[in-house]
């Protein structure tokens, strides 16, 4: 575990930057390329860790599966292809991926244990392990089957109707898969919209799947068929420079073909409300996901409020949103975001945390933080915690503060945003 001198006291920030492929859509398109019939390509594919460990899991199943400069090509054979693991499916560090298999496995004749890092063994599993069961598959885990290692023997399913009880995009996603091979329909049940990437790809599939107000159906048995997916920028890195553009001096960041799917745009909302200098250019070409390019200018930001539905329409944004609320005039509000306690880290716990040993004045509650601004940030020494949006939060954050920073672990960044240190330098 190393770490790094960050770049601080920037000038400016000026460029263009080609953001990476969307993670939750380059999971999903190697997971549905691997029930599909035939080939998938991907194009813009994710190099990131936590795809690859997708890439690992299907082929340690059977699946041939080629990836190369951004290209992944998936040979399917149908769900029914997948044959039984003889090893341990490791995850590595991605949540999406451990509970999205899950769903698939749970209708598979075969057994697999499923198991990843350390910070996958503190992450709740019993929101997927429960519905699952209900379906019936045979899941059992440490601590009755509430965390990693995982282990699954599945069959025939049946169908349910099911309510949430958190707004996860994850959990959803799980029992769609599983309903997939249940016998009749499935319906899950939102508290709230959470991010519709697996929906459209089983449309992008040929498959079908209706949604009525809150309420997801799907039929098992559809046949899927391979189909080429374009990834689009993934708007989660984005927000990275969407923050950096808007809080350093003297800056003009572009940032190109980034996916605008309304499930994802809960940051752009924010950034409104907080009256950043951000322009919006849609793609009028781009089909299943939509996709624009931003151009974001250093702003005069003000503080808000984020709560209630908005929530998961940007869950995993709230560290980077939260360095810029100490950069806004007065104060800023997070609630109802208590899963941010369940991600890799506990994201309220170390966002509070580190953003104080920078100097922000900002404090934990039960459900999310208030930030007050503006803050002149100073530096020292300080941790991603293996975590790799607080990591990027926290370069982005050094580049505000007039004395040096150092980052311990930086290397988890690589989970979601390999090249994040390049597009980086390439803007100072
Ligand atoms: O479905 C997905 O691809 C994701 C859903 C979200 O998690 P939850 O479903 O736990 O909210 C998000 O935080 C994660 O980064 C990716
Ligand atoms: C929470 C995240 O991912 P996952 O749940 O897939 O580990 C994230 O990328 O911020």
């Amino acid at each position: 575990m190393g770490s790094l001198k960050l770049k601080s006291n920037a000038s400016n920030l000026t460029g263009e930057i080609k953001i990476p492929g969307d993670k939750s859509i380059s999971h999903r398109s190697v997971m549905f390329g691997s029930i599909a019939h035939g080939e998938t390509v991907v194009t813009n594919f994710l190099p990131g860790d936590d795809c690859l460990s997708t890439i690992s899991c299907f082929r340690k199943m059977g699946v041939r599966i080629e990836e190369e400069d951004g290209i992944v090509r998936v040979f399917g054979n149908g769900i029914e292809g997948l044959s039984e693991p003889t090893e341990l499916l490791d995850v590595g560090n991605s949540g999406t991926t451990i509970r999205l298999l899950m769903g698939i496995l749970a209708g598979r004749p075969f057994f697999s244990t499923l198991a990843g890092d350390e910070s996958i063994a503190k992450r709740p599993m019993t929101r997927v392990t429960e519905p699952l069961s209900k379906m019936g598959a045979k899941i059992d885990g440490r601590k009755n089957g509430a965390f990693t290692p995982i282990s699954i023997r599945g069959g025939k399913l049946n169908s349910i109707r099911y309510q949430l009880p958190v707004a996860s995009a994850q959990v959803k996603s799980a029992i769609l898969l599983a309903g997939l091979q249940a016998e009749g329909e499935t319906t899950v049940i939102e508290p709230a919209s959470t991010r519709d990437h697996t929906e459209r790809m089983i449309r992008q599939f040929g498959g079908e799947i209706h949604r009525n107000g809150q309420e997801i159906t799907v039929v098992g048995g559809q046949k899927l068929t391979g189909v080429h997916v374009h990834v689009p920028g993934d708007i989660s890195s984005a927000a990275f420079f969407l923050v950096a553009g808007a809080i350093v001096p003297e800056s003009e960041i572009v940032l190109k073909d980034v996916g605008l799917n309304p499930t994802r745009t809960g940051i752009i909302e924010v950034l409104k409300n907080m009256g950043a200098n951000l322009e919006i250019i849609q793609n009028e070409n781009s089909s299943v996901e939509p996709s624009g390019d931003l151009i974001i200018k250093t702003s005069s930001l003000k503080g808000t409020v984020i709560e209630g539905d908005l929530i998961p329409k940007l869950i995993d944004e709230i560290p980077i949103i939260a360095l810029m609320a100490t950069q806004a005039e007065g104060v800023t509000i997070i609630k109802d975001a208590e899963e941010l306690k369940v991600k890799e880290t506990n994201r309220i716990d170390t966002v509070v945390n580190e953003l104080k040993k920078l100097g922000a004045v900002i404090e934990a509650t039960e459900d999310g933080m208030i930030i007050h601004g503006k803050t002149r940030l100073k530096g020292g020494i300080v941790s991603s915690h293996g975590d790799h949006r607080i990591g990027m939060m926290l370069a982005i954050a050094a580049l505000l503060c007039y004395e040096d920073v150092i980052l311990e672990k930086p290397e988890s960044i690589s989970v979601s945003y390999p090249n994040f240190f390049t597009h980086l330098n390439s803007l100072l």
